[in-house]
């Protein structure tokens, strides 16, 4: 806050940062024309912020995958890529927050805002309230950006509209939020810039796993902000050390992971792809709670042979790639499995660099078909369910705004129908790993207790053992409260605790 409000620095640009030599001498970009006659020119990091958040409002983009093109293709590198990206992906986090700060601001209804306008005044709000820019270069870059892309008539009302957000700081705004909401969820759902669907979901899930429901806020918080890029080296392909040895020699900054032996977290803004051993996929970028329920599965304890492991939902193949490097080690082989064609190649790509003759097999299918076509075959199977993502929203950063409680209708038969398909592959005693990247109680343990009610030849084993033997020498991990139940045994890994998307795993063994 105290930024935000710092008098302007005649040695610091627009966002706050030390000019160079040259500029601070008040030599360069200034000419000797009047104020008036100068052609305001808009920050290109700004622009390409705003041309995002249109391509994922206008065109249902992802702003994952419309950023980075675009700053390659318009040259922006460095800190000013840097500064897009986060005003991009934050602006799109905190909309629900912004929007219910503006809709005091503004004198209409944000439904007849134009969206153009709109996201203009999104980005603003972020810079004032969400990002170290000093107020007067947030509110004049953004006015110089509404009107280069909407207009001069509405810049005036970005300027009145911006001042007013910037008369109160952000903790006024959000206690002021918080008093007005006409209940406790709504208020969290409102300040935390969560549906408030998601929040009730999310809430509930902390409650279900055992957690207090008092750490919602923590939850949302932790899914408002930007993740570490995480690395995993494949065991056998790629050890840490040669990780860390290629980052050396590359200058990138690695660190071990907290609780993934497999796991390295890269230091901000460098590229992972610069990696040989990314760049041939002895290594990959993946969520240390991705690693986690792979390496758990990996480790549950299973009597008589262990040899043929079968992926039932590989795409994209990061889960695939540290099993079938785990498989190797083990003389296993490994069948992965993916129903979209794009995305088995993806899957047949994670895998080129695993040693010729553990990949039995990359089919393009149906996994509901698998339980039937190779009934008792595998002697671990990974059913990594498609889902409604939300344990991993601080990724996608407009996906929250995207999803519906319609969606779970759909998703949680499949998940249904893509285990029990996986509990028909698996051979009696063998074992498989149930996991999602959302915590919804819909899609982790009602799926799971659904389909077990209908059998009585499978049983939950100790997820939660199984990964407390895979965890780095001396970590020591909350994994909420032993309450005896499913909670008790199942896995769950929270953003705001773990530091990791919020991953489920159920381990179940085939019976008879
Ligand atoms: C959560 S993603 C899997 C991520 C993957 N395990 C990884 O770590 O890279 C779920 C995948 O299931 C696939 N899928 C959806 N329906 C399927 C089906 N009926 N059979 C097999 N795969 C399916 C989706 O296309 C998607 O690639």
């Amino acid at each position: 806050m105290s930024d935000r409000r710092a008098p302007r620095d005649p040695r610091r640009d627009d966002r706050g940062r030390q000019r160079g030599a040259a500029r601070s001498r008040g030599e360069g970009h200034r000419t000797s024309q009047a104020p008036s006659q100068r052609r305001r020119r808009t920050d290109p990091a700004r622009t390409a912020a705003y041309d995002v958040l249109r391509e994922v409002d206008g065109s249902d983009a992802y702003a994952n995958l419309v950023l980075p093109p675009l700053l390659r293709e318009r040259r922006i590198s460095g800190r000013d890529a840097a500064f897009a990206t986060e005003l991009a992906y934050g602006t799109l986090r905190l909309r629900g927050r912004y929007d219910a700060i503006l809709a005091r601001c503004v004198s209409r209804p944000l439904d007849q805002v134009d969206p153009d306008l709109l996201d203009v005044l999104r980005l603003g709000a972020h810079q004032v309230l969400g990002m170290r820019v000093p107020a007067h270069a947030a509110v004049s870059e953004t006015v110089a950006l509404a009107r280069d892309r909407v207009g001069a008539g509405p810049a005036q009302m970005v300027n009145a509209v911006l001042r007013a957000v910037g008369r109160t700081p952000l903790d006024e705004w959000l206690a002021l939020l918080a008093d007005e909401a006409p209940d406790p969820v709504t208020a969290l759902a409102t300040t935390g810039s969560h549906p408030v669907w998601i929040t009730r979901a999310l809430r509930e899930a902390l409650v279900g796993h055992g957690r207090s429901p008092d750490e919602t806020r923590d939850l949302l918080d932790a899914d408002n902000a930007a993740p570490r890029v995480t690395l995993v080296a494949r065991p056998g392909l790629a050890g840490p050390d040669t990780l860390r040895q290629e980052a050396d020699d590359a200058d990138v900054r690695l660190e071990a992971g907290r609780w993934a032996p497999t796991a390295l977290v890269m230091a901000g803004g460098s590229d992972p792809a610069g990696l040989p051993a990314v760049a041939d996929a002895r290594a990959g970028v993946q969520d240390e709670g991705s690693q986690l329920v792979t390496l758990a599965l990996a480790a549950a304890p299973l009597e008589g042979a262990d040899a043929r492991w079968l992926d039932l939902c590989a795409g994209p193949g990061g889960k695939a790639a540290l099993l079938a490097a785990l498989a190797a080690g083990r003389g296993a082989t490994l069948v992965a499995n993916e129903v979209q064609p794009h995305r088995a190649r993806l899957v047949e790509r994670a895998l080129r660099a695993v040693p010729d003759g553990v990949v039995e097999r990359v089919r393009t299918g149906d996994g509901r078909e698998l339980g039937a076509e190779t009934p008792g075959e595998f002697d671990r199977v990974l059913v990594d369910a498609p889902c409604t993502g939300l344990g991993a929203l601080r990724r996608r950063p407009e996906s929250r705004w995207r999803r519906t409680p319609s969606d779970l209708g759909e998703l949680t038969v499949l998940q249904r129908e893509l285990l029990a398909a996986a509990l028909g592959a698996v051979r009696v005693g063998g074992v498989v790993g149930y996991v999602t990247c959302s915590p919804h109680l819909a899609e982790t343990r009602l799926v799971v207790d659904d389909v077990l009610r209908r059998r009585d030849d499978v049983e939950r084993i100790d997820a939660r053992a199984a990964l407390r033997d895979v965890l780095v020498p001396g970590a020591e991990i909350d994994l909420g409260a032993p309450d005896g139940g499913a909670a008790g045994l199942d896995l769950q890994l929270w953003p705001h605790v773990h530091g990791t998307d919020a991953m489920h795993l159920t381990l179940l063994r085939r019976r008879r």
